[in-house]
């Protein structure tokens, strides 16, 4: 068998575009440009490269975004300082810090202080508990982006089993809880995990999120399963690789994404949805400063 492979750029093209169009009705209805504020400690290289993709990615769609770059010598009561401004500004419809931050810097203080109204990243703890429920104010983007590409390709979740690799709270674990709360049967694995292919042999949807090339190759895969390939590894001569071994597997799977091209374009797809959302939900809220204005 030899997979489809599924375009996640063609599909993030798409639903940036219907997007758009509800940024354009969001300024001609209501008079508001949705904006986003991106909180950047530090000079990590890879965090100002996602950075600068979520920031051309609101470009696009037309949301405004703002970039607050603080040294690493930030303190975390300054860290603070910044988000209860944007917190109270209502200009500002989602606020993000792009992790890792600064080891003097508590991460669990600065993502539960960021108002779970404006957390388009999905991190706020409460936002966290939602997925346990199926109640939450924003889905994280990356297993969003996960979920979008399984509802777009028609792919059911319902009664599948699900094997999940990587348990990380950013990516992991969400995607199982919010895979789990569509019916899946989902298996979560990690470094600790015993005989791996014992699990992933099982899936009918495997997705992959353990920051390892090479990780899932053929062997532990079962035929037919549809593989997402979280993964975004830059090996030493400088490609990027997910962690599927891409030409094995999709000899073997009914479906599978690439790296790049894949997850990673979903996942900043989903947080210019979520600021959207957020703008909208702010606009038409009886008690947003907008309505009391009209
Ligand atoms: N495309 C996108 O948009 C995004 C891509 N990513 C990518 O996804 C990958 C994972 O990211 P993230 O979740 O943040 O990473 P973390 O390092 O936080 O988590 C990795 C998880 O994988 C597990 N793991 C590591 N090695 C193995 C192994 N050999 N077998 C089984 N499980 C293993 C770890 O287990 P344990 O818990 O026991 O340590 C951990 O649970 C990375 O490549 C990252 O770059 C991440 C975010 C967004
Ligand atoms: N705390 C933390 N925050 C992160 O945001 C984070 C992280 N850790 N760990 C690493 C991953 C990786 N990640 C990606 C984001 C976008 C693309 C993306 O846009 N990729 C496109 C473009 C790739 C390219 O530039 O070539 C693609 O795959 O086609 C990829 C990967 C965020 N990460
Ligand atoms: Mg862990």
């Amino acid at each position: 068998m030899t997979a489809k492979i599924i375009d996640g750029k063609a599909i993030a093209k798409k639903l940036r575009a219907e997007y758009h169009a509800r940024v354009d009705v969001l300024r001609s209805r209501y008079n508001v440009t949705p904006a986003l504020v991106v909180i950047l400690v530090g000079d990590n290289p890879a965090s100002q490269s996602y950075v600068r993709g979520k920031i051309a990615g609101c470009k696009e769609v037309g949301i405004r975004s703002e970039l607050v770059e603080l040294p690493a010598s930030t303190t975390e009561e300054q860290l603070l300082e910044h988000i209860e401004r944007l917190n109270n500004d209502a200009t500002v419809h989602g606020i993000l810090v792009q992790l890792p931050l600064p080891a003097h810097i508590r991460v669990s203080s600065v993502l539960e202080k960021i108002s779970v109204e404006k957390d388009v990243d999905g991190f706020h703890l409460y936002n966290m508990g939602g997925l346990v429920t199926g109640n939450t104010v924003f889905s994280p983007c990356t297993p969003y982006g996960v979920q979008k590409i399984l509802e777009h390709e028609n792919i059911r979740v319902e009664g599948q089993n699900v094997v999940v690799v990587g348990a990380s709270n950013i990516v992991g674990k969400p995607t199982a809880l919010m895979l789990m709360q569509q019916d899946a049967t989902v298996v979560i694995c990690h470094k600790k995990t015993r005989d791996l292919g014992h699990f992933t042999l099982l899936a009918d949807i495997l997705v992959v999120a353990a920051g390892v090339p090479n990780l899932i190759v053929p062997q532990i895969v079962k035929t037919g399963a549809v593989v997402i390939d979280v993964g975004f590894n830059r090996l030493p001569d400088g490609r990027i690789v997910g962690d599927v071994d891409f030409e094995g597997v999709k000899e073997k799977a009914s479906y599978i994404t690439p790296v790049p091209g894949g997850v990673g374009q979903m996942t900043v797809t989903m947080l210019l949805h979520n600021t959207i959302l957020s703008a909208e939900r702010a606009a038409t809220a009886t008690t947003s400063p907008f309505r009391r204005r009209a």
